[in-house]
């Protein structure tokens, strides 16, 4: 997605000073692609006003087209024209969980071969909880992880099911998401350890109520869609708040200030916790006129939270929590070893590389202060590494960020847009 060359490592432009910006965001991923989702299915043509472009979006797309769906997304909103959904067809998820894990409930509605294959490193993120869950549902499907076949016969049973979620939430979203085109519906009950990720359940739960889809989720870890049409959309796409971590913490780490345009008074998107997280660690948060305001107070306070929940926050908060003036603990994210990358691992071995005292536990991150410097910050093809190095690239002499343009993933010209801020 990103037009320019950049340099491999990228030197991460170091602030000489408190930034101070007003920035407007690309759209919501996890929107962007719900929202094509439920295009898919509906009733009728969609509209879809400021998606996100980005490489996760882009394979949403090319999956839906692969399926027999019409999308025109030439021009600046997109429009989305469901179609009978068809087979064979091959679909890259390429290091996307939204494609890998939405797709397959929809390719059962298709009738015949749906391939699913991705990046070397998607072979290896859990998916197997949704495929059995298929099966239960009546759909066949080869193999238990990528690549894997789903074989539609045109419709899918539906029905009851179990499933443990416990590795990701994304597995209750899929289900749901296709749940109301289902014969019978889908009433799913999660058993497992608790299901991280919450916010993008209740998403899901939100997204396809708006579209007059009958969901109950009085009951904890059991959600119940109603069978019945998907009301065709015309939903304008949220900033990302979680992709706002960067932008925010700069502010952050400079003692400056950064506005985040257009940032939603109420939602159900995982980032708006940063308002809190970044309050706790010493800085000014508020709404203004403009959007959402954050000023840095000099020194970083160190923090203990539990951002199971908001686990998607946790680089661009680990970064914060090496720069800190005090010991920070980060729990209840296990989970996040299987994200784009083993997150745990790498941001522990990578800011140790800095200098940064981290201490990798089972589930979390535990950090003392330490003098960070220059240095080599790799990324492991996850966008939100980037975050991570250009955070504290923003704050220390020679840190260089390999492969940024990762960041392609769910930013178009991500290192652009920040270095025109520093
Ligand atoms: O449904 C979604 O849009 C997402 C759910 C979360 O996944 P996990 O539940 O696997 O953490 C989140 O981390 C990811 O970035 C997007
Ligand atoms: C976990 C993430 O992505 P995915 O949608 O690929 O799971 C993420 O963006 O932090």
């Amino acid at each position: 997605m990103t037009s320019t060359r950049l340099a491999d490592p990228w030197p991460a432009p170091r602030a000489r000073g408190p930034v101070d910006a007003v920035v407007s965001l690309p759209g919501s991923k996890s929107q962007t692609n719900r929202a094509l989702v439920l295009a898919a299915l509906a009733d009728g043509p969609s509209v879809l006003r400021r998606p996100l472009v980005s490489r996760d979006t882009s394979l949403m797309v090319a999956g839906l087209r692969a399926l027999g769906c019409h999308l025109d997304t030439d021009r600046g909103d997109w429009t989305v024209t469901p179609g009978p959904l068809r087979a064979p067809a091959t679909v890259d998820c390429g290091l996307a969980g939204t494609v890998m894990r939405f797709l397959p409930p929809v390719a059962g509605l298709a009738s015949g071969a749906v391939d699913f294959d991705g990046d070397p490193h998607m072979r290896l993120r859990p998916v197997g909880e949704v495929l059995s869950a298929l099966r239960s549902l009546g759909v066949e499907v080869e193999g238990d992880g990528l690549p894997f076949t789903v074989h539609g016969s045109g419709s899918v049973t539906g029905g009851t099911v179990v499933v443990d979620a416990s590795a990701s939430s994304q597995f209750v979203s899929a289900l749901l998401l296709a749940g109301a085109r289902f014969d019978h519906g889908v009433d799913l009950r999660h058993d497992g350890k608790p299901v991280p990720s919450l916010p993008h359940i209740e998403m899901t739960v939100a997204m396809l109520r708006e579209q007059g889809v009958g969901v109950d989720d009085s009951d904890a870890d059991r959600w119940v869609v109603a069978p019945g049409p998907v009301r065709a959309l015309d939903r304008t796409i949220e900033p990302d708040l979680s992709n706002a971590a960067p932008f925010l913490a700069l502010a952050a780490v400079t003692g400056g200030s950064v506005t985040v345009r257009d940032w939603p008074r109420s939602t159900t998107q995982a980032g708006d916790a940063l308002r809190e997280i970044l309050a706790a660690m010493g800085c000014e948060v508020g709404f203004t006129d403009d959007g959402l305001r954050v000023a840095g107070a000099g020194m970083l306070q160190g923090v203990d939270l539990d951002l199971h929940d908001v686990g998607e926050l946790t680089p661009a908060v680990a970064a914060l929590c090496a720069l800190a003036g005090s010991p920070s603990q980060l729990r209840g994210i296990g989970h996040i070893r299987g994200h784009e990358t083993d997150r745990l691992a790498a941001l522990a071995t990578e800011l140790t590389r800095l200098g940064a005292d981290v201490t990798e536990h089972a589930d979390g991150l535990s950090f003392r202060p330490a003098p960070l410097h220059q240095g080599v910050f790799r990324t492991y093809a996850d966008h939100r590494m980037a975050h991570a190095g250009v955070i504290v690239g923003a704050a220390v002499d020679g840190v260089q960020v390999e492969d940024v343009a990762t960041t392609s993933k769910t930013f178009p010209d991500f290192a652009g847009f920040w270095a025109g801020l520093l």
